[in-house]
């Protein structure tokens, strides 16, 4: 049963979004008012959080029933601690051998307190120490600080303060921590905050399912064009046991350091990181070619690419809303066939390239593959494994 409106989007892509959805082909398949259930539970299912959290697990340090067994162990010390009452059920992906999966407890029956705070705006006398109860405010209107919010929004469940208002809004500049923690929310998991940072690591179930799509092997060189913040490069230096090379880019240089980090914290070595443009990734002059070991690199340099592409981000979940315009939405299709240029000449003849987003739009999906498929006529189309 849905508790919160489905995610709110501009009229215009909500609609065009329908339009995609709803599409000859689907049509021909299921009937018109079975596509619009389906479209409608979409939009439903991206406002609510998954039913489970979900871990990957470094099964290049340890087991997977070994790291389960800590793990049950260090999440009931730190409930013990907080006294929170969350179930502590850990059971193994039935088809995924590196993901341990934890039901999150939710919808919970909490009741709304008197004072209100709304995600980015608190009322004017916010203290630490209060007792509030939280609100996402659904249209994406709250301006940052305001004191007062008429908007529409959505209960997500109490908590308590940990900073004055003052100290939230009287800079400019962005304050980092904790606002309000949350003590009884509406939908239940664990913190994992300093929980087996080597072994377990929060990952959404699509990007481990992508690391296993690619299907990296010990000895192999692996290339990640957009890595940061490095989840799915950590992924594939695991499944590869730590053994080759795997090479990640990103363009933007202050997300570069966060793939650093990750690797370190996952112990991981076969990684190098380089901030450099993927677009420009691959270049057959040899004057351009440095001489150290980072880009540009020849064509047919990697066994493997991995092209998690920049992308409009409309499949994370929960999102209760999007203010994007329609034409940002649909304003990455050009970069990522540029990005699809580089990986495929980078590519070993027999070598396998994934394309991944985290969006729902079919221009940035399904339509990209018929595209490339249709302009490398060198690439075929192989059944997804896990499926
Ligand atoms: C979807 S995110 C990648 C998430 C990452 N693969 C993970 O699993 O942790 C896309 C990334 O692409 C990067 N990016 C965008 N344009 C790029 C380009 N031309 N070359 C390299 N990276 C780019 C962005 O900075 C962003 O970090």
């Amino acid at each position: 049963m849905p508790v919160f409106p489905r995610i709110s989007l501009r009229h215009d892509v909500t609609e065009y979004l329908r339009t995609v959805f709803l599409n000859k082909e689907l049509l021909t398949v299921v009937n018109h008012h079975e596509a619009e259930q389906h479209f409608e539970r979409l939009l439903s299912c991206l406002s609510h959080p998954p039913s489970h959290t979900c871990v990957r697990v470094s099964t290049h340090l340890a087991s997977l029933e070994e790291i389960r067994q800590r793990l049950k162990q260090e999440l009931t010390k730190h409930l013990c601690a907080s006294s929170a009452e969350v179930s502590m059920e850990i059971f193994p992906h039935p088809n995924i051998p590196d993901v341990l999966l934890l039901p999150v407890d939710g919808p919970r029956p909490v009741q709304p307190l008197q004072f209100e705070v709304v995600v980015g705006a608190h009322p004017k006398f916010m203290k630490a120490g209060d007792n509030v109860s939280v609100f996402s405010d659904i249209d994406g209107k709250c301006t940052r600080g305001a004191t007062s919010f008429h908007g529409q929004k959505v209960f997500v469940g109490n908590g308590v303060a940990e900073m004055d208002r003052s100290a939230i809004f009287s800079t400019n500049e962005l304050t980092k921590g904790i606002a309000v923690r949350m003590t009884d929310p509406l939908y239940q998991s664990p913190c994992f905050d300093g929980v087996l940072p080597s072994l377990a690591f929060l990952q959404n179930l699509p990007s481990v399912v992508v690391g296993h799509v690619l299907g990296p092997c010990s000895g192999e060189r692996v290339l990640d064009m957009c890595a940061a913040p490095g989840g799915k490069t950590c992924h594939i230096a695991s499944l590869m046991k730590d053994q080759g090379e795997v090479v990640a880019l990103d363009k933007i240089r202050n997300k570069i350091d966060r793939i650093r980090q990750n690797a370190h914290m996952l112990r991981l070595e076969s990684i190098k990181v380089f901030c450099f443009d993927s677009v420009k990734a691959v270049s057959s002059d040899t004057e351009k070619l440095s001489e150290t070991e980072g880009p540009p690199f020849p064509p047919e340099s990697f066994d493997r690419v991995l092209l998690d592409a920049p992308c409009s981000g409309l499949g994370q979940r929960p999102n209760m809303a999007c203010t994007w315009s329609l034409k940002e939405i649909c304003s990455y299709q050009p970069l990522q066939r540029k990005l699809i240029h580089s990986a495929v000449s980078l590519l070993k003849k027999g070598g396998v390239l994934v394309y991944s987003t985290c969006t729902v739009t079919l221009a940035e999906n399904e339509e990209q593959v018929a595209w490339a498929l249709k302009t490398f006529p060198c690439l075929t189309l192989v059944p997804q494994q896990p499926t």
